[in-house]
């Protein structure tokens, strides 16, 4: 039995549960259908110790967890304590399984839903204060981040603002093609980094207006400005969760530490650079610059140092999210004949010729290969799942969850259980396609590849966009085939590919 908070004892009278969620209750002692309500420390999970928590699951030697491979701590933890576990890595953690469950969690969401992450970022960009206003929006919580999300979403957000990128994105998605066939690319070279060149041309372009040329030779080099820009997205974010876990940064500059501020340094000198000379040239007024910062200095009493930090965000989350999710996208289609042969005769009826333009028309038609970028994302997600921090507390199954807990929802561990999904580990896009035979009726809350609510992914149309558009033209031209071994993630806040994307590229003759 468990005495609730007069915080958490609200108006009603009597305390009803729908599903497993709780009403607010005058009540003191509270019961529910199954037993008592517990409190959040019998949650089941690994033995806590004071001082270090659970955190020692995660040192070398002594713990068998890996901070670089949370899919599989997850996994083992499900299998171990079932579908809620809670950890103490210094933080009260909850991980979340059921999507019954993860429903319930969105549900409580606040009007400004919180997560924890970025902590190490926020405290680098709030110590720079002639730089930037905020943490940015990655990383900001409560009222200040609605301020940034309000001032820019609208940009991002409207579907006729998002197709008026599909042109410019079309034509660098095809230059890529074409270089892709005159430097006769092979499966002896990870297709990845080509990928992270693409995608920041397609970002450069979009949301900035910018060309960075990354496919020509001078920008291979390592020193060049599309070069630095990729490591430095990669430098922010691969630190981003190893520094949310630690401390020690915050008593000296660790090494990691380090690379975050340089790689952050990196981005924001080089955003600065951009907008400075756009703010210079926008007083001729572009009126033809759709690029979304072109659309940001168009609001009155926008503040720069916001716009810089937005710049920086958008790079960090850019990049590496579109480029890992087509190489998951890529070895699932390569390694099914039939899909792909499925994909290509969508693809051969809207692009009769190769050098057809892809149109908001023909996005909007290539259903099948729409669905198969949502399969994907079941199966390889960018993140393993969404994480909130609670704002009040909540009831959840038998559990009374306090406030300030971070809550993990474990997406890609559920998408792939047999009890949610029908062969979950077989990629079958038809499983999405409403009239197909092998349609499934999934819980909408069990794969959330871009989060849910307002917090989520401010360029979820975007990005998908930009991923359609380059498997429509990849697939056009190449028959692809994996030629590399079974591709797992390594974790680094965003779930990269652990080994050489590998494909071999045979051109059609179609
Ligand atoms: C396949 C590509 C992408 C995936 C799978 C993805 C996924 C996500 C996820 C899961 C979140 C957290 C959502 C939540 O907490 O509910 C997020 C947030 C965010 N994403 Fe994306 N993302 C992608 C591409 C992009 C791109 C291209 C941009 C920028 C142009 C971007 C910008 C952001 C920003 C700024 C946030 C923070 C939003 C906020 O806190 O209000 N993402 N994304």
């Amino acid at each position: 039995m468990l005495k609730l908070s007069k915080k958490f004892c609200g108006h009603n009278k009597s305390l009803s549960f729908a599903s497993n969620v709780a009403s607010y209750s005058d009540t003191i002692e509270v019961h529910n259908g199954r037993g008592n309500l517990k409190d959040f420390d019998e949650i089941p999970g690994p033995k806590s110790y004071p001082v270090v928590g659970t955190l020692y699951k995660y040192m070398p030697y002594i713990g068998d967890y890996n901070v670089e491979a949370l899919d599989k701590n997850a996994w083992l933890n499900y299998r171990r304590y079932g579908n809620l576990v809670r950890e103490a890595p210094g933080v009260n953690l909850l991980h979340v399984y059921d999507p019954e469950d993860i429903e319930t969690v969105f549900r409580q969401d606040h009007r400004y839903p919180a997560r924890r992450s970025h902590v190490a970022m926020y405290h680098y960009r709030t110590n720079k204060p002639h730089v930037y206003n905020t943490g940015g929006l990655l990383s900001t919580n409560g009222p200040e981040w609605w301020r940034l999300r309000s001032t820019f979403q609208k940009n991002f957000t409207s579907p006729q603002s998002v197709k008026n990128h599909i042109e410019s994105t079309d034509s660098i998605v095809t230059e890529f093609v074409q270089w892709l066939k005159q430097i006769n690319i092979t499966h002896n070279e990870d297709f990845l980094p080509y990928l992270n060149r693409l995608n920041l041309e397609v970002i450069g372009t979009v949301a900035f207006n910018e060309r960075f040329n990354s496919f020509s030779s001078e920008e291979q080099d390592l020193n060049s400005r599309s070069s630095k820009t990729i490591a430095a997205a990669f430098g922010s974010n691969s630190g981003i969760m190893k520094l949310d876990k630690g401390f020690m940064w915050k008593l000296f500059k660790t090494p990691l530490y380090k690379q975050l501020a340089d790689s952050q340094e990196y981005l924001e000198k080089m955003s600065t650079e951009i907008l400075l000379e756009r703010v210079h040239f926008f007083k001729h007024a572009d009126n033809n610059d759709v690029s979304l910062l072109g659309s940001f200095l168009q609001q009155p009493n926008l503040d720069l140092k916001d716009v810089v930090g937005m710049m920086v965000d958008i790079l960090m989350a850019a990049i590496d999210t579109t480029a890992y999710t087509t190489s998951f996208a890529l070895y699932h289609i390569s390694r099914n004949p039939e899909v792909q042969q499925k994909m290509f005769d969508e693809i051969l009826q809207l692009l009769p010729t190769k050098d057809t333009r892809i149109s908001s028309e023909i996005v909007s038609k290539a259903v099948y290969v729409r669905s198969c970028i949502k399969e994907s994302l079941r199966l390889n997600p960018v993140s393993i799942g969404v994480g909130r921090l609670t704002q009040k507390e909540f009831i959840l199954r038998d559990y009374l969850i306090p406030k300030g807990t971070v809550i993990v929802t474990q997406n890609m561990v559920s998408s792939r259980l047999q009890q949610y999904v029908k062969d979950p580990l077989e990629f079958k896009p038809e499983r999405w396609l409403r009239g197909s035979t092998s349609y499934e009726n999934i819980h909408p809350f069990l794969s959330l590849p871009f989060g849910f609510g307002p917090r989520s992914c401010i360029a979820r149309r975007l990005a998908e966009q930009n991923i359609c558009i380059i498997l429509i033209r990849l697939i056009r031209e190449y028959n692809l085939k994996w030629m590399g071994g079974e591709l797992g993630v390594q974790t680094l806040l965003i779930n990269k590919p652990d080994k050489p994307v590998s494909l071999s590229f045979t051109p059609r003759n179609l």
